[in-house]
This record gives structure tokens, sequence and C-alpha cells, in this order.
């Protein structure tokens, strides 16, 4: 296998007592989006800073193309482009005028026109900084990370603020510059948008690795429990309750039977990964045809959930409402 483009090895970040970092290792392939996920405070930003050589380390090493970027962070300068968290612009600065100031950092930098267009932005060229909205803004913020022409992209907190719309159009922007050839290393807690973009990811819970691999590898890595949602029309949902009650108390298979937050016509079933096998036959038994049978689709949640003991609770300022899974699962385990 070609050498990785980005190689982190044991690191550890402390900020006076604090432990940031405890023991982070990943490896990242040149051409692919990779992740690192998890909750608010789990040391995601430090990691990147660190690599990106802003920041010492306390112990371990961080290699871009074989540099190590704590012995000579001027080497990988322009070979990293790093998206700041919040965009430190006057506000008075127009959106061309931004990119042609960072351009003239550079001794090689992308076309700014190109990256307007690439990036949505040729008909806000000359907007103000202040007058962007948050999507534009953050457009803004990635086309800045480009501009120097860098190997590899850092992408920190991308769409944290941003409506579901806008945060869909950078994922395809995201996808966009992937396929230019730049490498892309996107932070998030956003389980959604790693599962959706990344091609690999390492999932960091208080300052450690808890899980790494493909989003389907680590979804398909979970061990048993399925659960099953079973909708009944009206008039059959508390026989249904009873029956299914009843299916738990004796059959092995099944663990669990909870209403459905939300609903009142349906009803989940936990149980082991043969769980459906005694479900449908007890239906059948009863003559209690129902109107829907479906499987709860497991995410990243589960694989954190499972990885760390606790549900995934990415932070206050978290806008996207719980999914349907969470409620499911979160129903079915009280
Ligand atoms: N300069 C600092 N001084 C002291 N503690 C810090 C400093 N920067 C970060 N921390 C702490 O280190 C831990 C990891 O922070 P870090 O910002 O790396 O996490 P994160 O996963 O990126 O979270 P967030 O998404 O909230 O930025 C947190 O507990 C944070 O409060």
């Amino acid at each position: 296998m070609a050498e990785p483009i980005v190689e982190v090895r044991n690191l550890r970040k402390t900020y006076g007592p604090k432990v940031a970092v405890d023991d982070v290792s990943f490896a990242v392939e040149r051409g692919e989006i990779f992740g690192i996920l998890g909750p608010n405070g789990a040391g995601k930003t430090t990691t990147v800073e660190t690599l990106a050589g802003l920041r010492q380390a306390d112990g371990g090493t961080v290699r871009v193309r074989g540099v190590d970027t704590q012995r000579d962070p001027a080497a990988v300068r322009d070979v990293l482009g790093v998206q700041l968290q919040e965009a430190a612009l006057h506000d008075k600065i127009t959106v061309s005028e931004a990119l042609n100031l960072f351009a003239g950092f550079y001794a090689d930098p992308a076309d700014p026109d190109e990256l307007l267009a690439m990036l949505d932005l040729t008909p806000h060229a000359d907007r103000r900084f202040a007058k962007l909205s948050g999507g534009q803004k953050q457009r803004l913020s990635i086309a800045l990370a480009l501009i120097g022409n860098p190997e590899i992209a850092i992408l920190d907190e991308l769409t944290t603020g941003l409506d579901p719309q806008a945060r869909r159009t950078t994922w395809e922007l995201v996808e966009r510059v992937r396929a230019t050839g730049v490498t892309i290393l996107l932070v998030t807690h956003f389980m959604e948008e790693a599962e959706r973009l990344c091609d690999r990811l390492v999932i960091i819970d208080a300052g450690n690795v808890v899980a790494e691999g493909t989003p389907q590898e680590l979804i398909d890595g979970l061990e048993g429990g399925r659960t099953v949602v079973v909708r009944f029309a009206p008039q059959d949902v508390e026989r249904g309750r009873r029956e299914l009650a009843v299916l738990a108390d004796r059959d092995a298979e099944v663990e669990g039977v909870a209403p459905v937050d939300g609903s009142d016509t349906e009803i989940a079933v936990t149980g082991t990964r043969r769980v459906l096998f005694s479900l449908v036959p007890a239906l059948a038994a009863a003559d209690l045809v129902p109107d829907d049978v479906r499987t709860v689709t497991r995410s990243l949640e589960d694989v954190f959930l499972a990885h760390t003991g606790r549900a995934y609770l990415p932070g206050a300022d978290d806008a996207g409402a719980p999914t349907d899974t969470t409620l499911i699962t979160e129903g079915a385990r009280s």
C-alpha cells in the first residue's frame, strides 16, 4: 500500500492538567475523505491543529507526506489548507478581495475565479463578508482553505450552524473538492455527515480513538441486537402490545417491547439477530396482521453506543432533530 499522506501515531496533548488528546492514531490515504468524528470536547480540533503544526504535542508523532510536522511545520505549510472554525475576516472585505488577499500568501495559488465557480460563489464575489449568509461564509472559508492549492484540506466543523439544506449543499461541494484530487480531513460532530461523506473515519471520545473503519464496516461490525418496528391498525394496537409482551416473556430471541415515542400505533421489538424469526410466527398465530414491519437501520450512533456505553449526545448546538432511529432505540431500551 502507498505511504499514507497523513499519519498520526499515539498523539497526546495536554493543556495543563487537562488531557485533550490521550492516545490517537490513524492514517489517511491520498484522495480520501477521512473523518474525525466525536462529541464536543473529544479532542478533534486539538488533533488536527497539532497535525497542522499549530500546536506542540506532548507525545507521539504526526507526519504529513512523511514530514514530521512538529519538527518542521513550515515544510507542510503549502501542502495543508486549513479551514478556520470561525472565519476571522473583516466585515467590509468582499468575497473576491478576501480570496485575492489570501492568494498573495502563496507561491502557486489556485485561480480565485475557478474557486468561486466551484463553490457557487461567483454571483456573490462583490458582496461584503458581513452581508453573507451562514452557508456563503462557510463556502468562502472552504475557498480560503483551498486557495493555496493544498494537497490536503482540513475542514473543521464545516456545517455547524447551517440549516439542513445549506448543510446538504456544502456536502456536495466537499465531494466536488475531493473530485479535484484534494485529500480531505473532515472534523465533525454530526454522525449523519460522517456517514454520508467519509470514506473512512475514526470515532474519538475523551481523547481516544474508540473505532476506525468505513462507516459501513463499523455498522456491520456491531454485534447482535436488532430492533424491529411493528405498526398495527389502531384497533389492533392494544392486543398487539399484549401478544408481544407475552412473546418477550417466553422467547429468548425477544428482549424487549416498547412503544415508539411519538406514535400511537408503532411498537418496537428488540432482540437478537433472529428476533424477526420469532416475531412473525407469533403474529401469525395470533392472527394479527400488522400494517407495516420494518427493521430499524443501524447507524454510527449505535456504533458509538456499542463502544462507549453511552448514547451519542454531540453537543448543545446540534441543530438536527433526533433521528427516527434514536427515538425507537431509546424507546425500546427504556
Ligand atoms: N487552549 C486550551 N486550554 C485548555 N483546555 C483546552 C484548550 N483547548 C481545548 N481545551 C480542552 O480540551 C478538550 C478537547 O478540546 P477540542 O477543542 O480539541 O475538542 P473538540 O472535539 O474539537 O470539541 P469542539 O467541537 O467542542 O471544539 C476540551 O475539554 C477542551 O475544553
